[in-house]
């Protein structure tokens, strides 16, 4: 079944074939010439189209994987007897180099509107120069965008359709095409996986329905005794309404909204129902709490414990007990059964979950992929709650679940029907903005949560992350920050008042030593945070001072050992530096490498290079064996554990990491076993989503990039708990930056809208 592709040899053929294509010519073509004609000929071969996507490769432009999986397309087009087209190669290519920068698929509308834009290609910090090969030394090799003016989406789409590597899905093809969206098969599978799962629960019939039921009226009642605001809209309140009401519901918020208190009495409302549901005979629901990451499974342990003891169990219907309402979260690969060497996991559809609720908090971490496992695992009438804060970056990996399906969620589209049983339920009128005769089911499930009860009114950690987010940080608001005009922000830039990139790096390390409390109000003194006296920001030097002066030795207790390094953890989470990019002087590398010669100059650590006490490491890939997560981060000791040939303690490096079994404890590992980490003085903002610090430092470089967004900019700063500071390159940087949002492109949200 081999066709021709004679009609994109030339503009001419082509314009005949597609004489109903209603999408304009380009400027390109219309202009014409010999410069268009040729850089059209390099779609012309399968050779040709090969040879310039392996030179945008070694541009660094677009991965090997990207180039093998185009590869792969031609051998299986051609096994089928089909030579295939080699623009859709091309567009093969580029839907994977698309799935590697967080997108779920590629829209080919917005490809051929705005190819640079939608490519990120080339790369602003792209260096390349073309090699000089004998073949293509006097060619010009085009930029993806040069290539993309010169076709039209009709003809793409005609080209995907007749291709037999691309389907609807409905049959098993390496690629599918749905509607303008291509997508590379897994991808599209898992969006379907999504969309099906929480299609399936929004529609199941719940018996908290109809208020005069007994289910909802027990629901009202513990309603009633958990939330006792005197606000006049309670919106923990209602979210924990309408999520007890739905087997899928979202809840999303701010930092310290009340995420974890919401969901705490959700769960002790939803137990109380079912001790009182005749149906079940007093059995309680199996509840598991879970979390993407080590370290946020690591937090919410933390919070949650406390607020568990806070429920007023005994005012309760339905005999609820301390036991029904879990505090131990585990990871979500954990939860699901990770296995090496495979991203199968062992709790799947034929191996579901023994679990009635699952909650899944920091859920904006969860990428496709792992959300389609989580939906793939759960039963059918399981309920899915997921929490977490719509504003914060995406998934590293492609997907943004929880942003898409929280698009509606400020303007929260809840029908006159489901305002009017919030209302019966909860005794709280909606606002009239939110009711929205058209909301659609997905809108009925989604709640966000709307005071900050974390940060007091004057902080100036939510008035700049509130400014960042709602596109309102302006020249006022960045003068009172630089001004420290707030107790708990500041705004350090290089000392000459220039944009000095060395003068600010300097400054960086310096800052990172300290934590500056001087350049914070009153020094940093005098703050109180629930009625206490909060210490002022500190730096590194904070935990390196606790590690060179313990007091223990060979004769103290493993015990002892184990209690100094969690203080020790403990104080280096009090400060983070954080920054944008991986690479160069502002990126972690460099960063890394500078903080670390500032603290060996100031005598705080032995060494800058290799293992020495002190060095803070994350790690950066799942050890199933060690039993280490991404994410994890460990400090080195020298530890007397070892022993001499004739006896004598030895003092050798361990590192120790907060143990992920034992709340409190510590496990020792030897740097040597230790296979995927980095040292962890500077951290990107993408590997700090899910933790928090006392002192948060975020560095932005003195250029912007694609990789500098609000997004970036508000996890930044929502990270800190306490004080923030930021250092910037040059101050225009952050006023750029905020102003670059992430778009990802995927389908979930429409699929689910469309219904
Ligand atoms: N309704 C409320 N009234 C008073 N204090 C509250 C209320 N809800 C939450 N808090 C307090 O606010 C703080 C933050 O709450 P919580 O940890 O539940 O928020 P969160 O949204 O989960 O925070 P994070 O951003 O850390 O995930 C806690 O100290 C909690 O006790």
């Amino acid at each position: 079944m081999s066709r021709s592709r004679s009609h994109i040899k030339n503009s001419d053929h082509q314009i005949d074939l597609f004489a109903d294509d209603t999408t304009p010519e380009s400027p390109t073509m219309a202009k014409g010439g010999d410069n268009m004609i040729e850089i059209r000929g390099l779609l012309n071969s399968l050779d040709s189209t090969e040879a310039l996507l392996q030179h945008w490769q070694q541009a660094e432009w677009i991965r090997p994987l990207d180039v093998g999986f185009a590869r792969l397309i031609r051998v299986l087009s051609e096994e089928q007897g089909e030579e295939p087209d080699p623009l859709v190669l091309l567009l093969a290519a580029l839907t994977s180099h698309q799935v590697g920068r967080g997108h779920v698929c590629i829209d080919l509308g917005n490809l051929l509107a705005d190819a640079v834009q939608t490519l990120s290609l080339p790369p602003e910090e792209s260096s390349y120069q073309p090699p000089k090969d004998t073949d293509t030394s006097e060619r010009h090799q085009p930029e993806p965008a040069e290539l993309l003016a010169l076709v039209t989406l009709s003809e793409c789409l005609a080209l995907l359709g007749a291709s037999c590597a691309v389907s609807d899905g409905s049959h098993t093809t390496p690629l599918v095409l749905n509607d303008t969206r291509l997508y590379l098969r897994r991808f599209w599978r898992y969006e379907q996986c999504i969309a099906e799962g929480i299609r399936q629960r929004l529609a199941l019939p719940s018996p908290l329905a109809d208020p005069e039921s007994g289910p909802a009226r027990t629901l009202s009642r513990a309603l009633d005794q958990l939330f006792q605001s005197s606000e006049a809209v309670d919106y923990q309140k209602l979210a924990c309404a309408l999520a007890a009401r739905n087997r899928f519901a979202v809840i999303t918020g701010g930092p310290g909204t009340g995420k974890t208190t919401t969901v705490v009495n959700l769960l002790a409302a939803l137990q109380a129902v079912a001790g009182e549901s005749p149906d079940r005979a007093g059995r309680k629901y199996r509840i598991r709490l879970a979390a993407p990451t080590g370290k946020a499974a690591a937090r919410l342990n933390e919070s949650i414990g406390g607020a568990v003891s806070r429920l007023p169990l005994a005012d309760l219907p339905g005999n609820v007990e301390l036991a029904d309402i879990p505090t131990r979260v585990t990871t979500l690969h954990r939860l699901l059964g990770s296995r090496p060497d495979t991203r199968r996991f062992r709790h799947n559809r034929d191996n579901p979950l023994l679990v009635d609720i699952l909650v899944i908090d920091e859920a904006s971490m969860v990428d496709v992929d792992l959300m389609a496992s989580v939906f793939d695992a759960l039963p059918a009438n399981a309920q899915l709650i997921l929490l977490g804060d719509k504003d914060q970056l995406a998934s590293v990996d492609a997907g943004a679940v929880l942003g898409e399906l929280c698009q509606r969620a400020f303007q929260a589209h809840y029908t006159p029907q489901t305002a009017q049983w919030l209302a019966t339920m909860t005794g709280s009128r909606l606002p009239e903005s939110l009711v929205d005769e058209s909301g659609h089911p997905l809108d009925q499930a989604v709640a966000m949560l709307r005071k900050s009860y974390r940060f007091r009114e004057d902080s100036g950690i939510r008035a700049f992350a509130e400014a960042v987010n709602t596109n309102a940080l302006d020249r006022a608001m960045v003068r009172r920050i630089r001004e420290a005009a707030f107790d708990d922000v500041i705004l350090l830039s290089s000392p000459s008042g220039k944009p000095d990139p060395e003068d600010t790096l300097e400054l960086v390390c310096r800052h990172a030593i300290t934590g500056s409390p001087e350049a914070f109000r009153n020094a940093g003194q005098g703050r109180q945070v629930n009625d206490q006296p909060l210490p002022p920001p500190v730096g590194y030097r904070h935990y390196l001072e606790q590690l060179q002066y313990h007091d223990l030795d060979e004769n103290s207790s493993r015990g002892d050992w184990d209690a100094m390094a969690v203080q020790l953890l403990e104080a280096f989470s009090d400060f983070q530096v954080l920054c944008a990019l991986r690479k160069g002087p502002w990126g972690v590398e460099g960063l890394n490498d500078r903080i670390a010669k500032q603290l060996l100059a100031e005598k705080l650590i032995p060494r800058a290079e290799g293992w020495y006490p002190g060095r803070p490491v994350l790690i950066t890939g799942n050890d199933y064996n060690l039993g280490l997560m991404n994410g994890d981060i460990g400090i080195t000791v020298s530890v007397p554990w070892d022993r001499t040939a004739t006896g004598e303690p030895r003092y050798t490096l361990r590192v120790a990491f907060p143990s992920s079994d034992t709340p409190g404890g510590i496990r020792w590992i030897s740097p040597s076993r230790l296979q995927q980490l980095e040292t962890v003085y500077a951290m990107t903002v993408h590997k700090s989503q899910g933790s928090e610090f006392d002192h948060t430092c975020l560095v932005l470089p003195d250029r912007l990039s694609p990789v500098l967004t609000k997004e970036l900019v508000y996890t930044g700063i929502t990270r800190a708990r306490n004080w923030f500071s930021l250092i910037t390159g040059n101050p225009n940087v952050l006023r750029e930056a905020v102003g670059q949002q992430v778009v990802r492109a995927s389908g979930l949200a429409e699929r689910l809208m469309a219904d």
